[in-house]
């Protein structure tokens, strides 16, 4: 399971989102590696923003076991889920995933739609407030995008319009403990992780990361069938990020199942998974090993979307065109994946439910509120 040297991906600034040589520059890096960061400056979000939603999320990850069990992970996707309750990669994985999670659907009005213990209480306007900045971001980078492949610059925006309609959107807490953490006493590096390999699974996702608390990977381009051996680790902080202008780590954001399916597999959903860096396995290390905290916000465009037919971009047609590409047309990798050419329809909720129901065991049945 050689790691290779770490990958060198853009950073791009996206505040100015009307911008046809940003977009160009941002599709270029989605085709290529699916990966790109933006800028924390230019983003909708201040470094105080997201140092506060990081402390909500240790304050939330700290609480005892039978409070968080309150907010259990739901068939719709919003809860807790504990260590090793979800397993992204079930071929290859012996055990769950090294992590616990915690899913925020839509707020309605600053409100969560869902159970959260009392200690998050007076909290929750303020994890709104975030996930609605994601939301925006999101519009910014869906917007680049879309000039980027030459089509009308709002095509993805509206789409994902949720005002228009329910989305499968998710703000997502994750908590990865050290390596000297008594919930990590079970792990074996060579065959355990942090959290298996994957795709994401809807149009783009937000990855906001804590300076020293590195662990993602990626699966380089010359290695995309799942082989456990061309793994990129991604730094927190890439080279030339670290200005002044750069309050907090630049937001890692990448290309998932839903914008690759969509665009006939130009954009590029990269396989990540998230490990133990090789400096913190050494027991003689006299570095302390941190815990990893880190923020995702998976954006989903609205659930009756359709992502047929492809979007209308004649570079997303030369690509349709390309046999490789057609017949090669695995949707994601993991649970849940599917094959693009069984399929004449599918809407972005379908998608969502097929990825879903693979890669939990123990979600609690709840009616369905969409
Ligand atoms: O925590 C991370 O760095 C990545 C998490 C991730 O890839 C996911 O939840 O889909
Ligand atoms: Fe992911």
């Amino acid at each position: 399971m050689a790691s290779t040297n770490p990958i060198q991906l853009p950073v791009i600034d996206i505040s100015d989102p009307s911008n046809a040589a940003t977009g160009r520059e941002m599709l270029d890096a989605a085709v290529k590696y699916g990966f790109f960061y933006v800028h924390g400056k230019g983003s909708d979000f201040t470094a105080a923003q997201v140092d506060s939603t990081f402390d909500i999320s240790k304050k939330f990850f700290a609480l005892p076991k039978e409070e968080k069990e309150t907010c259990r992970i739901r068939t719709d996707n919003r809860g807790w889920s504990g260590m090793h309750s979800e397993i992204l990669d079930p071929e290859h994985q012996r055990t769950g995933d090294f992590k616990e999670a915690l899913n925020f659907g839509e707020f309605q009005d600053g409100k969560p739609q869902q159970p959260l213990p009392t200690a998050l209480h007076s909290d929750e306007a303020e994890i709104g407030h975030f996930a609605s900045l994601c939301n925006k971001t999101c519009a910014a980078v869906l917007r680049l995008l879309a000039l980027g492949l030459e089509i009308d610059s709002e095509y993805f925006v509206t789409r994902h319009d949720a005002s228009r309609g329910a989305t499968g959107s998710i703000l997502r807490f994750l908590y990865y403990p050290s390596i000297s953490s008594p919930a990590s006493s079970t792990y074996q590096h060579d065959i355990d992780v942090r959290a298996g390999a994957h795709s994401d699974y809807g149009t783009i996702t937000l990855l906001f990361q804590r300076p020293g608390q590195p662990g993602l990977e990626i699966l380089t381009a010359s290695d995309t069938e799942g082989n456990n051996n061309n793994w990129a680790p991604v730094p927190v902080w890439p080279e030339g990020a670290t200005s002044e202008a750069d309050e907090f780590p630049p937001i890692l954001i990448n290309i998932g199942d839903m914008l690759s399916f969509w665009t006939n597999g130009l954009l590029k959903s990269t396989i990540h998974r998230v490990v133990f860096p090789h400096a913190e396995r050494d027991p003689a290390a006299t570095v302390k090993s941190p815990d990893r905290y880190s923020v995702v916000f998976f954006c989903h465009p609205i659930d009756n979307c359709n992502l047929v037919p492809p979007v209308p971009s004649t570079l997303v047609a030369a690509a349709g065109a390309d046999q490789k590409s057609v017949e090669s047309g695995k949707v994601g990798f993991g649970g849940g994946a599917g094959l693009l050419s069984e399929r004449r329809s599918m809407t972005a909720k379908e998608y969502l439910n097929m990825r879903l129901s693979a890669t939990y065991d123990d979600r609690e049945e709840v009616a369905s509120t969409k």
